[in-house]
């Protein structure tokens, strides 16, 4: 794939995060990436590998082939809005990582007919372990297959449907977090069970990766896995059996809606 001049608009933790990974799996070159925000010093490391760092967005945005917006949801309307004259729908496809905000709303925002894809992508995108849903408009197949080939570098793709994509956000996105707060708490039982805390950290964070692994590289049900570990009147199945007296499986599912519900009703 040729490669394309990619903007990045809205270089936060997840615009940094997609310019990181399109360096690491070599899939751009860093003069290739261009990245904005209005305070341009938190990016110096980016700029150090070589990437361009801009506060201009008309400049950054005329200049590319892709536009990647990672603005927050509630910044898009007022600076798209104002860039609609920078945009080339014959030429460009735009890219929108924004939580909520809809391929019906971008393309009246920008312009008319523009090739408008939502990626859906999570912040482990940086080291390339990102799951990305996918879904768009206005595209042709050989622009669908660009953006599946560029988020396939970075992770996992999976194309959905736009009505899931607030679902995808859930799952995927804000999962990170989900799964990094139960190895947090792994942690600091493990610290109250011996451990210092860096080796704690280890072991919780491998076994939580051989889990997923278990899973994806096995194609397993997680409870056909558990059954392996469960020994009976064993150990595993009292700690299990006393997470879910405490409504461990219950609080996970009600803060997926919770999450879901932030989105969908404000
Ligand atoms: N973080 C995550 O894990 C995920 C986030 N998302 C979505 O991605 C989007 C970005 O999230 P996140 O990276 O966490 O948010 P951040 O706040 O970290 O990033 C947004 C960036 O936009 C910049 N910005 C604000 N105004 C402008 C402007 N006028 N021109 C250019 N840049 C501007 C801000 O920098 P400055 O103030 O210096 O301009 C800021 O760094 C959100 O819509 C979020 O819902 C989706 C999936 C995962
Ligand atoms: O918390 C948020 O709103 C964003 C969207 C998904 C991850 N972070």
């Amino acid at each position: 794939m040729a490669d394309k001049k990619i903007a990045i608009i809205g270089g936060g933790n997840l615009g940094s995060a997609i310019a990181e990974g399109l360096l690491k799996s070599g899939f751009s070159k860093p003069g290739s990436i261009t990245v904005t925000k209005r305070n341009t010093a938190t990016l110096a490391a980016l700029r150090d590998k070589g990437v361009h760092i801009e506060s201009d967005n008309a400049k950054a945005i005329s200049e590319a082939d892709v536009v990647v917006v990672a603005l927050k949801p509630y910044n898009v309307k007022e600076v798209l809005s104002e860039l609609r004259a920078s945009f080339d729908a014959k030429k460009q496809i735009l890219i929108s990582v924004v939580t909520g905000v809809l391929l019906d709303d971008l393309e009246k925002i920008t312009l008319p007919g523009l090739p408008i894809f939502r990626a859906m992508p999570n912040t482990a995108i940086a080291i390339q372990e990102s799951i990305t849903c996918i879904c768009g408009r206005n595209m042709t197949d050989e622009q669908t297959s660009f953006v599946k080939e560029m988020f396939d570098q970075l992770g996992v793709t999976v194309s959905i449907d736009e009505k899931l994509m607030d679902a995808a956000t859930v799952l995927g996105a804000c999962g990170i977090a989900y799964a990094l707060r139960f190895i947090r708490a792994n942690i600091q039982g493990g610290i109250e069970i011996g451990f210092d805390a860096a080796t704690a950290n280890l072991i919780a964070a491998q076994t939580v990766k051989g889990a997923a692994e278990l899973l994806i590289k096995g194609n397993r049900h997680p409870e056909a896995e558990i059954d392996k570990v469960t020994t009976p009147k064993g150990c595993t199945i009292a700690g299990l059996n006393e997470m879910e007296h405490q409504g461990f499986s219950s609080s996970l599912i009600k803060g997926i809606t919770a999450s879901y519900d932030k989105i969908v009703k404000g």
